[in-house]
């Protein structure tokens, strides 16, 4: 998966050449999916009600009570129209804050929301690689169904970055699709499924923590495996 070995990565007829046309890829992609739950899961909108319960109950871990984080301020990465923070972070959080590249999510994101639109704080339209999270502001960072969107190199330094963007006993999520063996590179879409060692490697970089990690596993067989990670 190490971005340097992404000169010429083929597969089928398309080849994609480094670095900047794998995030050019991936805008291009998003651009045409339509700003709705369904858009937001692509192949996996069945799962939408088991992924919101398992994300709860592994929230609920960290938060609230002594020793965990407050309830006060979470940000949403690659947060689309705001899957995420409408069932999962809203009715936890004061506040919310979201991040995605594409306006067009984040504009339909207040109607997706709808009463829960008033604690979106700030809506940042921009790719994680260029977004610094202000320092020490969030009790949870959530980042979903993005981190295979970003290289090795930018996904090491994001989350070097989330680390000081979290408040005391602030704690970072990340939830996404592991391979269960190497790196998947998924063409549709522009972005790779790393195997959970691989994740590990970068993390250790990071300057975080894995505190938990737990495969969820009440998903079916036939889909790619979702894991829950939290750092601190
Ligand atoms: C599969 S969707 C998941 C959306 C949301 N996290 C959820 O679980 O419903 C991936 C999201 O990541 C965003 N995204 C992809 N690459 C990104 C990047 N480099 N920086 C910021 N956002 C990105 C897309 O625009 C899209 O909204």
């Amino acid at each position: 998966c190490s971005s340097k070995g992404w000169g010429r990565v083929a597969e089928g007829h398309e080849v994609i050449r480094g670095e900047m046309q794998f995030y050019a890829k991936a805008k291009r992609f998003y651009e045409e999916v339509p700003a709705t739950e369904e858009g937001m899961m692509g192949d996996f909108v069945e799962l939408n009600s088991l992924d919101v319960e398992a994300s709860r109950a592994f929230l609920k871990k960290f938060v609230g009570g002594p020793g965990k984080a407050d309830t006060e301020f979470a940000l949403d990465c690659g947060c689309g129209i705001g899957r995420v923070s409408r069932q999962v972070l809203l009715p936890v959080f004061s506040s919310v804050d979201m991040v995605d590249m594409i306006d067009n999510f984040l504009f339909a994101a207040p109607s997706y929301l709808g009463m829960g639109a008033s604690q979106v704080k700030n809506y940042h339209c921009s790719t994680l690689q260029e977004f610094t999270p202000a320092t020490g502001m969030y009790d949870v960072i959530w980042i979903q169904w993005v981190t295979g969107h970003l290289t090795d190199r930018d996904l090491m330094e994001f989350l070097a970055k989330c680390k000081n963007s979290l408040k005391d006993n602030g704690v970072v999520i990340i939830k996404d699709n592991v391979a269960r063996k190497g790196c998947i590179l998924d063409q549709m879409d522009s972005s790779m499924i790393r195997e959970i060692e691989i994740l590990r490697k970068i993390i250790a970089k990071t300057g975080l923590e894995i505190v938990c990690v737990e495969k969820q596993l009440d998903i079916p067989e036939q889909f790619i495996p979702l894991w829950m990670i939290a750092l601190k």
